[in-house]
């Protein structure tokens, strides 16, 4: 048992998966024939570096045997020839394996970016950014390095090694085998520094991560003015400082490792060099060897623990390197939940289309289902199964009309709204898009049939905090429709109640908003999103109509700007304002994930249930 553990050991570092060697192989595939062609040269550069010292003792055999000028000048001619050559491929080489390398950081970056992208919602809910942006750069770098300079110093040191062992033992196998005896001193420090050091290396890049997340979650406008108001700054930099601190001694402990570890092999090799001067020396001056052979073991010696000095390291950069591919795969490998199907249904163009809920039963998908312990910085992710939110809701929209959903906090509103752009699935039942079939009926499609692109240009989403990008207001704008001109951005500005800040913008259309840019009101900012929705002119519209934090002037143009976004189109809207509830055609009270009532306001408020309540308590008094 303990054999079988030593032996997977030699490969691989404890907690690096087996197959990993043959997942990275089988990225790279694109980089074989160029991997092929990198080793064949550092063959070559192997055989050179063995032939040198071979000649150096044929020069010196010449000399004291006094063959002739003619035999040293070739010989000399010959070592500088392969100095010429060896120099090229050196060259060579390493513009193949940073070919190599860099090909490789550009796979895995596309790779991983590309499937974060593709991951669901609640993906970025409980992932933190930093630690995601840290294994985007940091990791894959090092996983890059394990092909630029490990793989090529793996290589040629073993091809290196064997040769020079080879060719030591058929010039005096006595010395040879002598020389040898010190290599378990190499072996086994080697295997220990190097798990210490990956160790090592494994926790300053969580804390590094952790550090970069702590960074920016801080250092945004909204995290600062956070600290500011609630936070203790204290804390917070004594939090920081402690990683930063074990930061520190982490390097200072790994490069005192390392250098231990160094020191000694150089001194080990140091006296392997000592023991073949004197050992050889003596055979030479009983004559059982020649004068020019003590030279080559004595040049080839320095060949042969270079290389082990070499392998050693290698044995820890490969460690490392594999953990960073390790981290990156771990990435690639959760799942995306909402998936495209392969042969999507095509929305008809130019048509109204409803949207309904069939028995939507949902659940809010659990950490394990989603997230990755160490992208949410927690040793675990927690356990606890989320309970149904939603049990079992049925709704449905006419196309062109207007649903309000009105219900306490924390009834499944926004839960509701969020499923129809499918930022979750439902767990049973369906939400379904509609649209009319010919004859009069209408014809539902599931949003989960739809393609993502039909999805996105069908279904659009206002929320109460739009998100802006740092760009231009062009910029933010051309997001919904890449091909606008100057003059649709400048029409759906006007639209949406914006032109009078639009003439005095510093930079008009060019102006940059966002966090660090020209700065909008709450006001504008969510025109800002309904502009962008404008020129994007979904059929339906999801609104989350919060006005509260806005005063009244700014509330007044929002809900002008809102009105027109809605005019002619399929409207989902969580509805606070009694001016907007009653203008819905059908209002929908949802309490505790059910739709308790459903209909318009008059009939609902004749009923006298729960919508009049909720009509009495909140709405009627603010209106
Ligand atoms: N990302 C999430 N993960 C787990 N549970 C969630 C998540 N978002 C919301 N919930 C839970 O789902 C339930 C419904 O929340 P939802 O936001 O849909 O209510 P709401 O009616 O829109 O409330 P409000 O009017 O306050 O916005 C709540 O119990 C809430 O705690």
């Amino acid at each position: 048992m303990l054999m079988m553990s030593m032996a997977r050991d030699d490969k691989l570092p404890r907690s690096v998966p087996r197959g990993t060697l043959g997942r990275i192989w089988r990225f790279a595939g694109a980089h074989h024939k160029m991997l092929y062609a990198f080793l064949a040269l550092t063959t070559v550069s192997a055989v050179i570096a063995v032939g040198v010292p071979v000649l150096a003792g044929q020069v010196v055999d010449a000399i004291v045997h006094r063959s002739g000028l003619g035999t040293v000048i070739v010989i000399a001619a010959a070592i500088a020839a392969l100095a010429v050559v060896d120099s090229l491929s050196g060259l060579l080489e390493r513009w193949m394996s940073s070919r190599i390398g860099e090909g490789l950081i550009y796979d895995l970056r596309r790779a991983v970016f590309g499937h974060v992208q593709s991951m669901p919602i609640a993906f970025f809910t409980r992932t933190r950014t930093g630690s995601l942006v840290s294994r985007l750069n940091n990791d894959v770098i090092g996983a890059q390095r394990a092909f630029t300079s490990t793989l090529s110093g793996l290589v040629t040191n073993v091809i290196q090694l064997v040769l020079t062992v080879a060719v030591m033992i058929t010039l005096a196998w006595q010395v040879t085998l002598l020389a040898l005896v010190l290599l378990p001193i190499f072996i086994l420090p080697a295997r220990r520094v190097g798990r210490t050091i990956a160790s090592l290396q494994r926790e300053s890049a969580n804390l590094n991560a952790a550090m970069t997340g702590q960074m920016t979650e801080r250092f945004s406008a909204g995290g600062a003015t956070l600290v500011k108001l609630f936070g203790h700054p204290e804390a917070e930099a004594a939090e920081f400082g402690d990683r930063a601190d074990r930061v520190r001694a982490i390097g200072v402990r790994t490069a005192m490792a390392n250098r231990v570890f160094m020191t000694s092999l150089t001194l080990v090799s140091q006296l392997a060099q000592a023991m073949v001067y004197g050992v050889g020396g003596w055979l030479a001056i009983t004559g059982r060897i020649d004068a020019g052979t003590v030279v080559s073991l004595a040049l080839l010696l320095t060949r042969l623990y270079g290389p082990l000095t070499q392998l050693a390291n290698a044995r820890v950069d490969v460690m490392s390197a594999l953990v960073s591919f390790e981290r990156v795969f771990e990435v690639l490998d959760l799942p995306p939940t909402i998936v495209e199907r392969p042969d999507p249904t095509p929305v008809p163009a130019g048509q109204a289309v409803g949207v309904r809920l069939r028995g939507v039963r949902f659940t809010y998908p659990s950490a394990e289902d989603v997230s990755l312990a160490s992208l949410e910085e927690v040793a675990t992710l927690d356990h606890v199964e989320n309970s149904e939110v939603l049990h079992g809701v049925d709704l449905e929209v006419e196309p062109g009309q207007m649903l309000a959903l009105v219900g306490p906090s924390g009834a499944g509103k926004s839960t509701i709204a969020s499923l129809v752009p499918r930022l979750y699935d439902v767990d049973s039942g369906a939400v379904e898009v509609g649209w009319s079939g010919g004859a009069g009926d209408t014809r539902w499609t599931d949003v989960r049939d739809l393609s993502f692109a039909d999805l996105r240009g069908t279904v659009g989403v206002v929320t109460q905090d739009g998100h802006l990008f740092h760009d231009t207001v062009a910029g933010n704008l051309r997001y919904a429709k890449p091909g606008a001109t100057d003059a649709e951005l400048v029409a759906a500005l006007e639209r949406a109640r914006l032109g009078p800040l639009l003439r005095q913008l510093p930079e008009g259309l060019d102006t940059v908003i966002g966090e660090r840019g020209y700065r909008l009101s709450g006001g504008e900012r969510q025109r800002l999103t309904i502009a962008r929705l404008l020129l994007a002119a979904p059929r339906v519209v999801i609104l989350d109509e919060a006005t509260a934090h806005l005063d009244s002037e700014s509330e007044v143009a929002v809900q002008e700007a809102l009105a027109e976004a809605l005019v002619g189109r399929t409207a989902v809207v969580i509805a606070h304002r009694l001016s907007t509830i009653r203008s819905a055609d059908t209002i929908a009270v949802v309490e505790d994930g059910r739709v308790v009532e459903q209909g318009p306001h008059g009939s609902l408020l004749a009923r006298g249930g729960r919508y009049a309540d909720l009509h009495h308590t909140q709405f009627a008094p603010a209106a």
